[in-house]
């Protein structure tokens, strides 16, 4: 079966933004514009919750599916794999804010507002 990394993925739905190409589909969506995308996004999204709900097949079909538009999103948006990763770093050893959301729980972060 063939392979292909988020990265050559990204890169090829980035390219087609740049050199549409006959019958693409990803050209299709650049050409709709931001609210079909959009559109597209939202309802990969619904039909991945839904994915989980059902079976691992499904959940992994319709989060290809919305990865792919969010992809899509992203590049129209003129974001590059670099800016993610990028973002993506500035996380990486972050401390975790879970004690933040337990003390919310308990009232503590209420009763500093
Ligand atoms: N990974 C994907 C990918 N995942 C999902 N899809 C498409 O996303 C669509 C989702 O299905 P839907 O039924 O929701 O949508 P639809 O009815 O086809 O379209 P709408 O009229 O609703 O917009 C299908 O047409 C899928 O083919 C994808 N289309 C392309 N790619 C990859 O993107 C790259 C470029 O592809 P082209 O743009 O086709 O050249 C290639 O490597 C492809 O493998």
């Amino acid at each position: 079966m063939a392979q292909q990394t988020f990265e050559e993925l990204y890169d090829q739905v980035y390219n087609r933004k740049v050199n549409p190409a006959e019958g693409s589909y990803t050209a299709y969506l650049y050409e709709k514009g931001l609210d079909k995308i959009l559109k597209k996004v939202g309802e990969e999204s619904t039909e991945v919750i839904i994915g989980a709900k059902n079976s691992k097949e499904e959940l992994t079909y319709e989060t290809a599916d919305l990865l792919f538009h969010l992809m899509v999103l992203l590049a129209n948006q003129g974001i590059t794999i670099d800016d993610l990763k990028t973002e993506m770093g500035t996380r990486v050893g972050q401390k975790s804010r879970l004690h933040e959301r337990q003390d919310w729980r308990s009232g503590a972060i209420e009763e500093t507002k």
